[in-house]
């Protein structure tokens, strides 16, 4: 199982897990049926003599398979599609299953099929017992679809209850065992299933954590070194505005030095709180660069818009500075601020670079100021 493969939302995993298994397993199960209703037909004492209904017969279990291999799994994996797919299947499985119940049951009853009674039989016994092995995923279905397969042989066996007692007291028991052992597999499947959700949850919080400066809780260079080309490759390949706004605090060596690195710490998380109160919508993805440095990116964001909230912060780290354990830290900051422009920048880099310029020319301007990347 790959990633791309995964369904992107993680409630429908269980239904999407279902669909794959659901396919793997019926695939050539159909295969059996019509195997099954040849041997039966053709063992009988006088195929010839039914070629007609013998060749009907043949003919639905062949279109059963046909419909099996040709129903493939939604490419979509919305709940809803997934959903509608395991309900089609399942007619499938039940029309067939149905099918099989009333064939045996018509060799039970018809007596040029004495030869070949005994194919049929067994092959209802195998068919069962593949269903609550192989479809346990959904155990009232399953229920549903042995009964089918029994049922109907079941019912002519207790009208030939003198003769057939022996029979139908051994079908009767492997029922009840069948039954018995589709609550075992069903129990063991849901085990299953849940093992590798927690497996697949794990695997995505280690990712997250892996993507989260552990300071700050902003996502980090890794996770800015990801999203940055995708949305870059987006705004290109669609359009819509990108913006990039780079902040660099001022001097911040000074606040180590003067109060420690345990306070630098908690500026670094008091600086990105601020962030994360001026920088508000969804589609904000806040990050910290490295060391003093962090950017936010702004999807549909002109540049006009992104300029206006970026100085906002800028005046209001000016004016308020920090608080921190009780006591006012003054501190300002540098920004660079710019939106993708497609004629300008050929991709990613160059247009970080642009932004980039307009922060450090901030800083070598003096400091505590906003800086609009040029586009000369
Ligand atoms: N407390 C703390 N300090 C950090 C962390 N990461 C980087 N620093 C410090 O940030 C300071 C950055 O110093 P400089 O690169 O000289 O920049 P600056 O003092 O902010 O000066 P300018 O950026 O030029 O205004 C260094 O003293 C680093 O030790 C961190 O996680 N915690």
């Amino acid at each position: 199982m790959t990633d791309s493969e995964l369904p992107s939302q993680p409630q429908n995993f269980a239904l999407w897990r279902e669909v794959q298994d659901t396919r793997v397993r019926t695939r050539l199960g159909g295969i059996y049926y019509l195997l099954a209703w040849l041997l039966t037909w053709l063992f009988c004492s006088v195929p010839a003599s039914m070629l007609g209904s013998g060749l009907l017969a043949s003919a639905f279990f062949a279109l059963m398979l046909a419909l099996r291999l040709l129903h493939r799994p939604p490419a979509q994996t919305s709940g809803g599609c997934l959903q509608l797919w395991i309900d089609r299947h399942w007619y499938l499985i039940y029309l067939t299953a149905l099918g099989w119940g009333l064939v045996h049951a018509w060799v039970l009853v018809d007596t040029r099929f004495e030869p070949s009674r005994l194919i049929a039989t067994l092959s209802t016994i195998a068919f069962s017992t593949a269903m609550a092995f192989n479809f346990a995923m959904r155990k009232v279905r399953c229920v549903v679809a042995i009964l089918f397969l029994y049922l109907p042989g079941l019912g002519v066996l207790l009208t030939q209850r003198e003769e057939q007692q022996a029979l139908l007291i051994t079908l009767a028991f492997y029922l009840s065992y069948l039954l018995l052992a589709l609550n075992r597999s069903h129990r063991e499947y849901r085990n299953t299933l849940t093992m590798e959700q927690q497996l697949i949850d794990q695997r995505e919080r280690y990712d997250r954590l892996s993507r989260t400066d552990s300071l700050t809780q902003l996502g980090n260079r890794l996770q800015f070194n990801s999203l940055f080309p995708a949305l870059v490759a987006n705004v290109q390949r669609q359009g819509g505005q990108l913006s990039l706004v780079l902040l660099d605090i001022d001097f911040f060596k000074r606040i180590n030095d003067e109060y420690g690195h345990s306070t630098g710490d908690q500026c670094l998380y008091a600086f990105a709180e601020r962030m994360r109160n001026v920088f508000r919508r969804d589609s904000d993805a806040l990050l910290r660069l490295g060391g003093e440095e962090f950017g936010v990116l702004m999807m549909n964001t002109p540049l006009e818009q992104a300029r206006e909230l970026a100085e906002e912060f800028r005046r209001d780290l000016t004016s308020r500075g920090l608080e921190i354990q009780g006591q006012i830290l003054p501190m300002t900051a540098s920004l660079g601020v710019g939106s993708f422009d497609a004629r300008r920048d050929g991709n990613a880099e160059t247009f970080f670079k642009r932004v980039d310029d307009a922060l450090y020319l901030a800083k070598a301007e003096g400091r505590d100021r906003l800086v609009l990347a040029s586009l000369d």
